[in-house]
């Protein structure tokens, strides 16, 4: 297979095959070319004593004797060190602390044990609690769990509590969300620059809007809430470099799949990811949410997109609320650039208020090694059973019959997910085959699916005639209803079936049935699955 560079290295550039285990071509991808460059420090850590805490301010962009990552950097600010290393440990300022119905408990047990009965958390406005695993069930326990954010958040005075009062009826409780990951972002708790940990492993999500997101177990939360502050141990960088226009029938979802594929579930066990290249900012933060929801699944600490205007116009707010005349102008810009687009166009209040301080790579910084893909050359992939890594190119697995088809999920259950559901669906002019499964991540995004239109005109900024609501699209394609339940107890697979899967992992049992089958894959490629019964490329009904 032959290699091309994407753009000038200063090195000798080579494929490397799954599992790192040699350099050769990797076949089902042969026409993407991938580059692991070892430039500059790759592969060798630098090994640093960790300074001692100082008086010193938290640095600030060009202070900094020599480069630092993005992710090196926020945490040099969070720990209020001029530099950090990788391998250093360093105790942190936390900025968020999120946890939910499943890890709460046992968070607030240790806080109480360790700190006493009596105690309060550091700051009531900086955790984030939400219940969203266990809400949908008449479990005795599960029901206890919620019971106990409940008293934690009543005795805290807790500022952020998304609680479903109403378990017969979700649409009575306009405080009650849904799944953690996509309801941070939404409710405005992700900020460029920040520290936000989490009692979950897909905490990652975050980083899509340039912060230093992970999950955490329930000691180390304990501890947070009573400080407000974690040791930790400073990760080395991947970058991946991600370059070339995507085409039509491409989601973010296949850019990740193809990444650990590449890496394998543990090539980045304990690393950074910074994604960074034409391709990623031309995501809308859906999509990079996607990218980094799923670096845990190789391992990763954290994932990291570099914020820009789509991260502070279309998302956020500029660090200065004030400054409306750059909001509108950046607006007017991003609104006509993608034809998926952002489903919700926000303004400065919906978000945050607060202020932020996004950081970015230095020129000079290290990188433990370097992947660049071009994208334009990538095909539709799925992740067969029973891992993430389990890479295969859609049309490969034509021949796979299917049972069902699920669309949800903190990594494929947002808007944008269904839009591009839906934009398949209405192009085929076809009904679904198979049962098809559609849980709307939050009650915004399931309001969205009664509200929006499949798309924008970009001039005129409303639906084309032929457009039509989603909803209707998917209700017409579907012969299975829209439903809404509990992340991951929904579609559960009591019997061994093979589905298709927009989520993030396929090991056994991650669906029920320990032998059931699924296949990890794109809202799209998800969609033409449903339409056929089989592992279908999206590109059978989109070019
Ligand atoms: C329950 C929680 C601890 C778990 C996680 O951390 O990933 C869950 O969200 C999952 O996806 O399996």
């Amino acid at each position: 297979m032959a290699s091309s560079l994407i753009s000038p290295s200063p090195v000798s550039s080579f494929i490397r095959n799954k599992k790192g285990s040699g350099f050769s071509a990797f076949p089902s991808t042969s026409q993407i070319a991938i580059q692991k460059c070892n430039k500059q420090v790759s592969k060798k850590i630098v090994s640093v004593m960790a300074p001692q805490q100082s008086e010193r301010k938290p640095a600030t962009t060009g202070s900094v004797k020599t480069g630092m990552t993005m992710t090196e950097k926020i945490l040099a600010r969070a720990s209020e060190k001029p530099q950090l290393s990788p391998g250093d440990n360093v105790w942190v300022n936390v900025d968020i602390l999120m946890t939910h119905d499943v890890c709460g408990p046992g968070s607030i047990g240790i806080f109480k044990k360790e700190f006493g009965e009596n105690a309060k958390v550091w700051d009531r406005e900086k955790v984030v609690i939400i219940p969203d695993h266990y809400i949908f069930t008449s479990d005795e326990r599960a029901n206890r769990n919620v019971d106990i954010l409940r008293d934690f958040w009543a005795e805290q005075n807790i500022k952020y509590f998304y609680d479903i009062k109403d378990l017969g009826n979700f649409k009575a409780n306009p405080d009650y969300k849904g799944v953690c990951h996509v309801a941070l972002a939404q409710e405005g708790h992700c900020r460029p620059g920040e520290v936000l940990l989490g009692t979950d492993s897909h905490t990652c999500t975050a980083g899509a809007f340039g912060q230093f997101a992970t999950g955490i177990g329930n000691t180390d939360a304990g501890f947070v809430l009573g400080t407000g502050n974690l040791l930790l141990k400073v990760p080395p960088t991947l970058r991946f470099v991600m370059d070339g226009e995507m085409p039509p029938y491409l989601l973010a979802k296949d850019l990740i799949l193809q990444i650990i594929g590449e890496i394998s579930v543990a090539g980045a066990t304990y690393k950074s990811m910074e994604f960074v290249g034409t391709t990623v900012e031309s995501l809308n933060m859906k999509e990079r949410m996607t990218l980094c929801n799923m670096v845990v699944e190789a391992g990763g600490k954290n994932g990291v997109v570099p914020s820009d205007s789509t991260t502070i116009v279309t998302w956020i707010a500029p660090p200065d609320p004030s400054n409306f005349s750059l909001f509108k102008t950046l607006t007017t810009t991003m609104m006509g650039s993608s034809s998926l687009g952002e489903a919700t166009m926000t303004t400065p209040k919906d978000k945050t208020s607060l202020p932020y301080e996004p950081a970015y790579s230095d020129a000079q910084a290290s990188f433990l090694s370097e992947y660049r893909f071009d994208i334009s050359k990538l095909e539709p992939l799925v992740a067969k059973p029973h891992s993430p890594d389990n890479r295969a190119l859609a049309r490969e697995c034509k021949d796979v019959k299917i049972d069902r088809v699920y669309i949800g999920s903190c990594t494929g259950g947002k808007t944008e997910d269904f839009l591009a559901a839906a934009k398949l669906f209405l192009a085929s002019g076809k009904k679904v085959k198979v049962p098809t499964f559609l849980v709307p991540a939050t009650q915004k995004v399931w309001l969205d699916l009664y509200t929006l239109p499949l798309y924008l005109d970009p001039v005129e900024r409303r639906c084309p005639r032929f457009s039509k609501k989603l909803a209707v699209i998917h209700l017409q394609a579907l012969a299975a209803v829209l439903v809404w339940v509990a992340l991951k107890t929904h579609a559960r697979m009591n019997e061994p079936k093979v589905c298709v899967s927009t989520t993030n992992r396929n090991f056994p049992g991650r669906m029920g049935h320990k032998e059931g089958q699924i296949y990890l894959a794109s809202p799209y490629t998800a969609a033409a699955s449903a339409l056929t019964g089989y592992v279908t490329d999206p590109r059978e009904f989109l070019q």
